[in-house]
């Protein structure tokens, strides 16, 4: 059961899908190309691919990697975390709001083993303000497995000074002197 913190107050409105997003089946590709959680610039990263579906609402895959474990031969628990907290942040590009997570609430169902593809699904559930709802789950198995992980969110939109104001300087200036990363801004209509 989630926090009272998660529960959408009663003036909040259904999401609405932004006209510019991803068509359905489309892939969001890296926000970031050293995010821990979707980089492919990151070697031990989660490697996380994301794929616009209906509404607003994604699927993503993730393969858990040796250097995933927490038990052996199983993903630690705070990486299956990372993979719920990238999936749902990614619905942000859905909505073309720029959002960093405020809270997240996870249910750990089932071990996950190392060579596990994790299959994820998340929607945005409601908005109020600047606080986007928003829930996820993670199947072992295929598509339509049994759940092994489940997140509620609350994602809090932010100005993109959030980050130039709070990340370190030096990967700072190398994000606002790449054009890829301009480019991946802007599908979050960021103006670095
Ligand atoms: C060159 C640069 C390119 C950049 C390109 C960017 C690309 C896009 C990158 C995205 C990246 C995503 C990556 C994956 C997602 C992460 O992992 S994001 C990283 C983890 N999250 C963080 O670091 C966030 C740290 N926290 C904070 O900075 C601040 O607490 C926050 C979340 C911005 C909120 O602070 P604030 O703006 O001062 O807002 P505040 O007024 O406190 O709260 C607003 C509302 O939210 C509620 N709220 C806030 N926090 C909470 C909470 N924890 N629990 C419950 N309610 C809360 C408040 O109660 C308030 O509610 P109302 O009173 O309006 O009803």
């Amino acid at each position: 059961m989630s926090s009272a913190s998660l529960l959408p107050p009663a003036d909040a409105q259904p999401p609405v899908r932004h006209p510019d997003a991803p068509a359905p089946g489309e892939p969001l590709g890296a926000h970031y190309e050293h995010c821990f959680g979707c980089g492919p610039g990151q070697p031990h990263g989660l490697h996380l691919e994301a794929r616009a579906g209906d509404g607003v609402s994604l699927t993503a895959e993730f393969t858990v990697q040796p250097a995933h474990q927490g038990a052996p031969g199983l993903a630690h628990g705070g990486v299956l975390a990372t993979a719920l907290d990238e999936t749902l942040g990614s619905l942000n590009w859905l909505l073309r709001t720029i959002a960093v997570t405020g809270r997240l609430e996870t249910d750990f169902v089932a071990p996950v083993p190392v060579g596990t593809v994790l299959h994820l699904e998340a929607e945005v559930t409601a908005v109020a303000g600047r606080k986007i709802y928003s829930r996820a789950t993670g199947r072992i198995g295929g598509p339509e497995g049994p759940v092994a992980v489940r997140a509620e969110a609350l994602f809090i939109e932010v100005k993109v000074d959030h980050f130039t104001e709070h990340g370190r300087e030096q990967e700072i200036r190398a994000a606002m002197s790449d054009p890829d990363q301009i480019r991946r801004s802007r599908a979050f209509e960021v103006n670095p």
